[in-house]
């Protein structure tokens, strides 16, 4: 165990691509942990999907050992958060592990939106933050600009902020130099007292079965005790504890302060709570740690397998995801038109786009995902309130008396020149702005809006609109009473479940054209003429008619006799109307997502 004044245990944060995994690469490096052909590729991003996308998912964490100037050998432990909003829940339980932050920026970007987001996280978990300038190799990087920025914006002492390349490793050393001079060691903790330790995150192993991370606070955590989670109640006996360096690295022991893992029997990722205390079984501290936010699933959608045989291999893959995701939900759902399926729970959009693509990539299984939708509150008129997650299972209007829907306040950081378009996008959306002023020459706007409407496609409209340039942030600000109603696609006179949304009423006629428009083009022509259909409540509000392919068949009549041609059409006709009666249209996979893209709104 190190002394608790040997210790430094912080976290990196910064924008998305603002270069945290290549610095926490480097500091690696530079302690020694892995050798250069391990180096090859990013360590902390450790998932086949991170690597390719370049972003971090699950919180890690490395333990260093470094030999400072002072000729002193620290224990460094470097705690990586996600940078995405998806994910701040992961930010805060990492940021509530640790003393301190580097709050990295890159010198050519300036500061985003996520780098405050996670900054004032920072802040209100009392950490010393140290800002770390990266790519001033490039010549678009302006050190000064970025400085003021930081002190104008966050209101930090940015004069002696560490300058440094991740990339060629210029100024590493200085970082490892201040992770020590600046950031505090950890607090209290003595090591006679019950154990009480931090659940800060745990995953699936498949040799050791679910692995532990836990900050020590308080007493010691050894291998062979019995240990007690306060807020499940579990008991467990340890059997292996140790800490990352970057390999799983078994110890003895976990002193205060310390930051390691612990194996025990147990079965899934889901019997750890985040964020709850661990302490002995049989000597318990009197007081629990500080709780975190549990927490919720905010979009859902639909996932069914492409071809029925599929649902019980989907059900196992699933499962096994589950196993590492504890905050991925679903349940058994019937779709009429997609057969059995799941409806899924997900952080935001990007966890479920990353479930999505795991179970296509890793489990090769071909999905149909319907619409993603957020969870809408329902007062009825029995005096009852339900939680609505699938708009197909919306209940009779007469029975509801008031529908809130979740609202959502953004803040977007954006160059000047696409400013014009993005109020428009925002105010096209339903959105209220509320405030926009500039900093370091670019504009901050501040947008209240429906979580619907951004559900979809907004932030990949962002991204288009402003070639990239802006930045965007989001937290949940409860829910709000709507005029909303159910929006529902006929096709063929069916009712499409997996099409079916809310929209606000006034949009409800617009949104139904456009979506009857576009499925006009998605869906192929048949041998008969295929209606489709947008309708409120019972009545239809958009139609389009798909003609039907036509055969030729009086191309074998020679001459002039027009009865029996007229005959053979009469006969074409009626097996139309049979087919069209019990014929399936079948809806292409792309088109339950394209036909839900709100562009050209
Ligand atoms: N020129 C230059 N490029 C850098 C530097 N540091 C990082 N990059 C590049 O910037 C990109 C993003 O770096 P990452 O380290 O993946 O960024 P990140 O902040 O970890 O991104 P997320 O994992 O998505 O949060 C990569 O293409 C890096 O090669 C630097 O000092 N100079």
């Amino acid at each position: 165990m190190t002394p608790r004044d040997k210790i430094r245990n912080f976290s990196i944060i910064a924008h998305i691509d603002h270069g945290k995994s290549t610095l926490a690469d480097r500091l690696i490096q530079a302690c020694g942990g892995l050798t250069d052909r391990e180096m090859s590729e990013q360590v902390l991003d450790s998932m086949d999907i991170e690597k390719e996308r370049g972003i971090t998912i699950k919180a890690q964490t490395v333990r260093l050992s470094y030999t400072a100037s002072d000729g002193e050998t620290y224990t460094l432990n470097l705690m990586d958060t996600p940078g995405h909003v998806d994910f701040a829940y992961e930010v805060s339980r990492c940021l509530a592990a640790c003393e301190g932050s580097l709050l990295v920026v890159d010198a050519s970007q300036g500061v985003e939106a996520q780098t405050l987001a996670n900054v004032y996280q920072a802040i209100d978990q009392n950490h010393e933050i140290v800002p770390v300038l990266n790519k001033i190799d490039l010549p678009a990087a302006d050190v000064d600009r970025v400085k003021e920025q930081i002190e104008e914006i966050i209101g930090l002492d940015a004069s002696d902020a560490v300058q440094i390349s991740a990339k060629t490793g210029l100024g590493i050393p200085d970082v490892l130099e201040a992770i020590v001079n600046r950031l505090p060691p950890p607090r209290g903790g003595d090591h006679t007292a019950p154990l009480k330790a931090a659940l800060v995150d745990a995953y699936y192993d498949p040799y050791l079965g679910v692995v532990v991370i836990v900050r020590v606070h308080e007493g010691i955590l050894k291998k062979k005790q019995t240990i007690r989670m306060m807020r499940t109640g579990g008991v467990y006996e340890i059997d292996k504890v140790g800490t990352f360096n970057p390999k799983l690295t078994e110890a003895d022991a976990l002193g205060p302060g310390e930051v390691g893992y612990f194996v025990a029997s147990i079965k899934e990722v889901g019997d750890c709570s985040i964020g709850d205390t661990i302490t002995e079984d049989k000597r318990p501290t009197d007081k629990a740690l500080p709780g975190y936010k549990d927490v919720q699933p905010v979009v859902f959608c639909g996932l069914f397998p492409m071809d029925a045989g599929d649902f019980d291999d989907l059900r196992a893959a699933m499962g096994k995801l589950r196993l590492n995701d504890a905050s991925f939900t679903w349940e058994m759902e019937t779709s009429a038109a997609l057969g059995m399926g799941f409806r899924c729970g997900f952080l935001g959009l990007l966890h479920l786009e990353i479930i999505q693509e795991r179970l296509s990539r890793e489990f090769d299984l071909d999905l149909i995902a319907t619409a993603p939708s957020v969870v809408y509150e329902m007062s009825m008129t029995d005096g009852t309130e339900i939680e609505l997650h699938n708009p197909a299972d919306m209940p009779d209007v007469v029975r509801i008396t008031e529908i809130r829907e979740p609202w959502i306040a953004a803040t977007i950081y954006t160059p000047d020149e696409y400013l014009g378009s993005i109020l428009k996008l925002c105010q096209d959306r339903r959105g209220i702005q509320i405030e926009l002023s500039y900093v370091g020459g670019r504009a901050c706007v501040k947008y209240e809006l429906p979580l619907n409407e951004v559900v979809f496609d907004f932030y990949d409209r962002l991204k288009s609109i402003s070639r990239g340039y802006a930045s965007f942030d989001y937290t949940l600000i409860g829910h709000r009473a709507e005029n909303l109603v159910k929006l529902q696609i006929l096709v063929n006179e069916e009712p499409v479940d997996a099409l079916a949304m809310l929209v606000h009423r006034d949009r409800a006629e617009s949104r139904g054209r456009q979506m009857c428009e576009r499925l006009k083009e998605l869906i192929p022509r048949q041998m008969f003429k295929i209606p489709i259909q947008a309708a409120i409540g019972g009545r239809v509000v958009a139609r389009e008619t798909i003609s039907a392919m036509r055969k030729d068949v009086t191309a074998k009549c020679y001459g002039g006799d027009a009865t029996r041609k007229r005959k053979l059409l009469d006969k074409q006709a009626a097996g139309k109307k049979r087919m069209r009666q019990f014929g399936k249209v079948e809806i292409p996979q792309e088109a339950f997502v394209a036909a839900l893209r709100m562009d050209g709104d």
